[in-house]
C-alpha cells in the first residue's frame, strides 16, 4: 500500500508484547512501534529489542514504522542504526523543527522518514521539512503542539486549526502524505467520529490512533464509501471532456482525475 492510501495508523508501545500481538489481528493500515513517549526511560532498551523481534515476524500486509527518540537523547543513535537493519517501512521522527533532522535520520537509517510536527517552530518550518531530503510524510503531534502553543487540555481543536491547515498545505506543496494527530479520549466514539470527519475535511489522508477500538472508525471516515465510489464511476463513464453538466453540477477534466484517484484509493484499501 502507498503511504498516502493509509487510513488508520496505530501507535503502540514497542515494549508491550500483548499490543504487538493484538495489532496483527486488526484492520489497521499501519502499525507504528513507539520507542519515544509511550515507553519509560528504563524500558527503552527492552522496547528496541522487542521492536526488532516484532519486525522480524512482520505485520502481514500492514505498513510498519518505528518512532525513534530525538537527537540529543541517549537512545537516538543506537535506535537509528538498529532500525536500519529491520524490515520497517518507515521511521517516524518526533518533534521535528528543521529539515536537517530528517535528512540526518534518513542518511543513517536508509528508510523514508515521517516527520512529526509538534511545536510552533515545527509548524513554521513545515514547508521546508516536507520538501527536504528523505521526508515521505508528516504527522500532526497535537498533544505536544497544544502544550507548546499554550492551549489548555480542555479546549477543542479550534486553536490548532491554523497549524493543521499549514501542515496540510506544506505536505501537499511537497507532494507527500499527511496524517491527523491522535484522539486521546478512549471511550468517546462519537467524539472520534467527529474528529475523523474534521480531519478528512481538512485534507488529511488518514489518522494516527492509539487504541484498537479506533481503527474501524478511522477506516470508515477516510476510506471512500460505496456511494462515493459509485458516484465516481458514473462520473467517469459520463464525462466526454471539457466543461459539462453531470447530475445537476458542472464537471471538468479535474473532476475525472479526482474520481479516478478516489477509485484507486478504494482499490488500495480493498473496498
Ligand atoms: C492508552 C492505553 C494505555 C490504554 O491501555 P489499556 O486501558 O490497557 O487498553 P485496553 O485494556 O482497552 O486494551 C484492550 C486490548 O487492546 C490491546 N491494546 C491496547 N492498546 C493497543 C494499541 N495501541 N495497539 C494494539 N493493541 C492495543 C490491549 O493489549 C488489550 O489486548 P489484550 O491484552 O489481548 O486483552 C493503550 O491503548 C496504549 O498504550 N495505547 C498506545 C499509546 C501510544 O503508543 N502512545 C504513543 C503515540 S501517541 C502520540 O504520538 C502523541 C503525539 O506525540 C502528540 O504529541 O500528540
Ligand atoms: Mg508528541
Amino acid at each position: 500500500m502507498q503511504l498516502r492510501h493509509a487510513r488508520s495508523l496505530l501507535f503502540l508501545p514497542a515494549s508491550n508484547a500483548r499490543a504487538i500481538a493484538k495489532a496483527r489481528t486488526l484492520p489497521c493500515d499501519m502499525v507504528i512501534l513507539d520507542l519515544e513517549d509511550a515507553v519509560a526511560d528504563d524500558a527503552k532498551d527492552m522496547a528496541l529489542a522487542s521492536a526488532v523481534e516484532a519486525l522480524g515476524e512482520g505485520f502481514g500486509g500492514r505498513l510498519s514504522a518505528v518512532r525513534i527518540n530525538v537527537e540529543g537523547t541517549p537512545w537516538h543513535g543506537v535506535e537509528m542504526i538498529t532500525v536500519k537493519t529491520t524490515g520497517a517501512d518507515y521511521v517516524v521522527l518526533p518533534k521535528v523543527e528543521h529539515p536537517k533532522q530528517v535528512k540526518d535520520v534518513f542518511s543513517v537509517c536508509q528508510k523514508p522518514v515521517i516527520a512529526m510536527i509538534e511545536s510552533a517552530r515545527g509548524v513554521l518550518a513545515a514547508p521546508a521539512i516536507a520538501a527536504g531530503e528523505g521526508c515521505a510524510g508528516l504527522f500532526m503531534g497535537n498533544n505536544d503542539l497544544r502544550k507548546d502553543l499554550g492551549i489548555p487540555p480542555s479546549a477543542d481543536r479550534a486553536g490548532l486549526s491554523f497549524a493543521m491547515q499549514a501542515v496540510v498545505l506544506a505536505a501537499r506543496a511537497a507532494g507527500i502524505a499527511v496524517f491527523d494527530g491522535v484522539f486521546n479520549r478512549l471511550d468517546d466514539e462519537a467524539g472520534l467520529e467527529l474528529e475523523c470527519a474534521q480531519g478528512h475535511a481538512l485534507g488529511f489522508d488518514g489518522k494516527t490512533l492509539i487504541h484498537p477500538a479506533q481503527v474501524t472508525v478511522a477506516n470508515q471516515a477516510f476510506g471512500p464509501d460505496a456511494q462515493a465510489v459509485a458516484d465516481a464511476r458514473r462520473l467517469i463513464e459520463a464525462a466526454t471532456g471539457g466543461a459539462e453538466r453531470f447530475e445537476g453540477r458542472m464537471i471538468e477534466t479535474m473532476h475525472v482525475e479526482e474520481a479516478r484517484a478516489l477509485i484507486a484509493r478504494a482499490q488500495a484499501v480493498g473496498q
